[in-house]
């Protein structure tokens, strides 16, 4: 029998609560359970791990996994690391710059390995950005650009999705609703958007975006439905031209291509059911359009994945969440749902 395929689980920012839901996650195994599709391996400080789960109260075994150690099965209350140490000693809830290139650290290990088959797809914990940026990487806006560029792709879509959508069963948390939000600017300054939505970005993301619903979520024929930049999709032109000179065109000569694509849609209205019932995904212009909808419709139970990479990555529908680090208290659901779709794809992509 093929062995389950590996899945490397960066555990962000020290200061945060990715170290405590991973090992949320390690001790949420059902004791005697149905065997795991996947294998799971946690890269960060294992000192830093073990004493996380005993702040919060879980018996945890952190197992270190030397160089080219297999990664053993998934068990309730262990997990296997690949060690990547501290740089300063860590308090929770307190960021400390010197721990940035560790994070990155994490990331570049967790890279490697799924670029050498030894996993199958990455998952990762919340970083902080800013602690990043303040500790001299200029130019570091988050794990999506990060990951694009480690990888050379030429470009990529960040798109989050609820459960629901997901796993196209219903979810036990009733307020979740069906829903793919896929960004066409991700973390950009507002004052830089209407800029940034040009026809020939445009075009390279809504390929990705059909191109990946076809191979990861097994959608046939993508619906997508694209927003509008203005309010009311510009009004006709009296509210802004970039509907008229930009978007409208560019999703006429794709079409042509045979995407299937609704829009430009004023963005209010395009998020009410009666539009969303139908479509595999809504492609918004810029960061604040579309996220605090999918939040709103399932935060806690939705995943982020990032489209258009030679590798499998999801990650959380959230932040570090300083406030909550330390304390056990953090919901440790959104990574669950994470791990789950990255498990999902990693079978997928082995059948390509
Ligand atoms: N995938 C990622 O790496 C990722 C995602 C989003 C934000 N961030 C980064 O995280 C940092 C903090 O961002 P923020 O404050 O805007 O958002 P945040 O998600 O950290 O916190 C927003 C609110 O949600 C709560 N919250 C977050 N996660 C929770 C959980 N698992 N369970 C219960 N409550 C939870 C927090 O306590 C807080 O009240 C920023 O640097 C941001 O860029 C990283
Ligand atoms: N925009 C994401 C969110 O709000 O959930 C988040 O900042 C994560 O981005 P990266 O995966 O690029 O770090």
């Amino acid at each position: 029998m093929t062995p389950a395929p590996v899945l490397a689980l960066t555990t962000g920012e020290p200061a945060g609560i990715g170290p405590e839901l991973a090992a949320m996650l390690a001790d949420g195994m059902p004791a005697g359970g149905g065997a795991p599709d996947h294998r799971l391996v946690a890269v960060g400080d294992p000192a830093l791990l073990a004493e996380r789960a005993a702040a919060i109260g879980r018996a945890l075994e952190i197992v270190e996994l030397a160089p080219g150690q297999p990664v053993p099965p998934r068990r309730h209350g262990v997990l296997p690391v690949w060690p990547v140490p501290l740089a300063a000693p860590c308090r929770a809830g307190v960021l400390d710059p010197r721990n940035a290139g560790y994070v990155l650290e994490t990331l570049d290990r967790a890279v490697a390995a799924c670029r050498a088959g030894e996993a199958a797809g990455l998952v990762t914990a919340p970083l902080h950005k800013a602690v990043i940026r303040e500790a001299g990487h200029a130019g570091f806006t988050g794990h999506t650009e990060y990951l694009r560029d480690a990888c050379g792709a030429e470009e990529v879509v960040m798109m989050l999705a609820t459960d629901h959508a997901l796993h196209g069963r219903d979810p036990a948390w009733q307020g979740s609703a069906a829903l793919r939000v896929a960004l066409a600017t991700t973390h950009l300054p507002l004052r830089e958007v209407a800029d940034a939505v040009t026809g020939e970005r445009l075009t390279r993301l809504l390929r990705i975006l059909d191109a990946d619903l076809k191979r990861w979520f097994g959608v046939a024929k993508p619906r997508i439905l694209v927003c509008g930049l203005n309010p009311h999709a510009g009004e006709g032109g009296h509210l802004g031209r970039e509907e008229l000179e930009v978007i409208a065109p560019t999703l006429e000569a794709l079409r042509g291509e045979g995407l299937t694509l609704d829009g430009p849609l004023p963005a209010d209205t395009l998020f009410t059911p009666r539009h969303l019932a139908d479509a595999d995904a809504v492609l918004a212009m810029y960061h604040d359009q579309g996220l605090p909808v999918l939040k709103y419709a399932g935060f806690g139970r939705a995943a982020n994945v990032t489209l258009g990479l030679p590798l499998v990555r999801t990650s959380v529908d959230h932040g570090t969440a300083l406030d909550l680090a330390g304390r056990g208290v953090a919901d440790p659901g959104s990574l669950a749902v994470a791990v789950a779709l990255a498990a999902e794809m990693a079978r997928r992509g082995l059948r390509h």
